[in-house]
C-alpha cells in the first residue's frame, strides 16, 4: 500500500491499495451480518475494555446511536519521513461501526466531533455520512463522498505530533440518515503499544520548538478509559507544550 501525503489537505482517497473490490464489498457485508444478530447474541461480545472493546451507545444528550466492535492487530508501517523515517512493527486498531437510519438525522450524530489518536486512519465505508471539519474555511464540515473502490485516509494526531504541528489531524464525525444502515471500517494504524511517537528531532530547532509532550498509545487507551470521547475532549490538547 503506498499512501503520499503532499499537502495538509483534509482526507485523501486511496485508489492503489490492491485490494479487490469483491473483498471490500465482503468485509462490509460480514460487519453487517454481525451486527444483524439478535440483541441475545450480540450481548454475549459486550465489552467496555478499551483493548477488546464492543458495545452499543445511545445516549439521550447527543442522540449518539452507534453500535461497535473493534480489535487490536499487527503490521509493519514505513513512514519516509524527510530527513529520517519510522519503520517497525505497530497497532492497528481496527473498530467496526454500524449507524441504524434515524428517522430524525438532523437532530442526531453516529459519532461526536473527534480525532483518531493514530497516525493515520484508513476508512471503509457503504454510504456516505462521514464529515471532516475544515478549520481554514470557517469550520465548515466536509462530506467525505462514497466512491467504490476506494478508502479513505485521514491524519490522526501521532502524525500531528511527529509532524511537530505541520500537519493538523483531522477532526470528523459521522453523521445519519433516514433511510438505510450505514456500515464502515476504520483502521487506526501507530506505533507499538508502548513505543513513544515525538517530533520528528529535524523539525525542532530553536524557531520551532517541541510543541507536544511525546506519548504511546498505550497512554492514549488510558485516557480514553477515563476521558469519554462524547465529552468532546481531545487527547492532543493534553498533549500542548
Ligand atoms: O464511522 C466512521 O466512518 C468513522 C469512525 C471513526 O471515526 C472511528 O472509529 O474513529
Ligand atoms: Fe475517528
Amino acid at each position: 500500500m503506498i499512501v503520499i501525503i503532499r499537502g495538509p489537505q483534509l482526507e485523501h482517497d486511496l485508489v492503489n491499495h490492491g485490494i479487490r473490490q469483491s473483498i471490500l464489498v465482503e468485509a462490509l457485508v460480514a460487519a453487517a451480518g454481525f451486527f444483524d444478530l439478535s440483541a441475545r447474541e450480540k450481548l454475549k461480545f459486550k465489552s467496555s475494555d478499551v483493548y477488546n472493546p464492543y458495545g452499543t451507545r445511545r445516549a439521550s444528550k447527543t442522540g449518539l446511536t452507534r453500535s461497535s466492535f473493534g480489535g487490536f492487530s499487527s503490521s509493519i508501517m514505513h513512514i519516509p519521513w524527510t530527513p529520517g523515517s519510522i519503520h517497525g512493527p505497530t497497532t492497528r486498531l481496527t473498530t467496526v461501526n454500524c449507524y441504524p437510519p434515524c428517522p430524525e438525522p438532523n437532530t442526531a450524530l453516529g459519532l461526536p466531533p473527534h480525532s483518531d489518536y493514530s497516525c493515520l486512519t484508513i476508512v471503509l465505508q457503504n454510504s456516505t455520512d462521514f464529515e471532516i471539519l475544515d478549520t481554514e474555511d470557517g469550520g465548515n464540515w466536509t462530506v467525505v463522498p462514497e466512491i467504490r473502490g476506494t478508502l479513505q485516509v485521514h491524519v490522526g494526531d501521532h502524525f500531528e505530533v511527529l509532524s511537530n504541528g505541520i500537519y493538523k489531524s483531522a477532526v470528523h464525525r459521522a453523521t445519519l440518515n433516514s433511510e438505510s444502515t450505514r456500515i464502515s471500517i476504520a483502521s487506526l494504524h501507530s506505533l507499538g503499544m508502548d513505543d513513544k511517537m515525538e517530533a520528528a528531532a529535524e523539525l525542532v530547532d530553536e524557531q520551532n520548538p517541541r510543541r507536544y509532550r511525546e506519548s504511546s498509545f498505550k497512554d492514549f487507551l488510558d485516557f480514553l478509559a477515563s476521558d469519554d470521547i462524547v465529552d468532546g475532549k481531545r487527547f492532543i490538547d493534553t498533549l500542548r507544550a
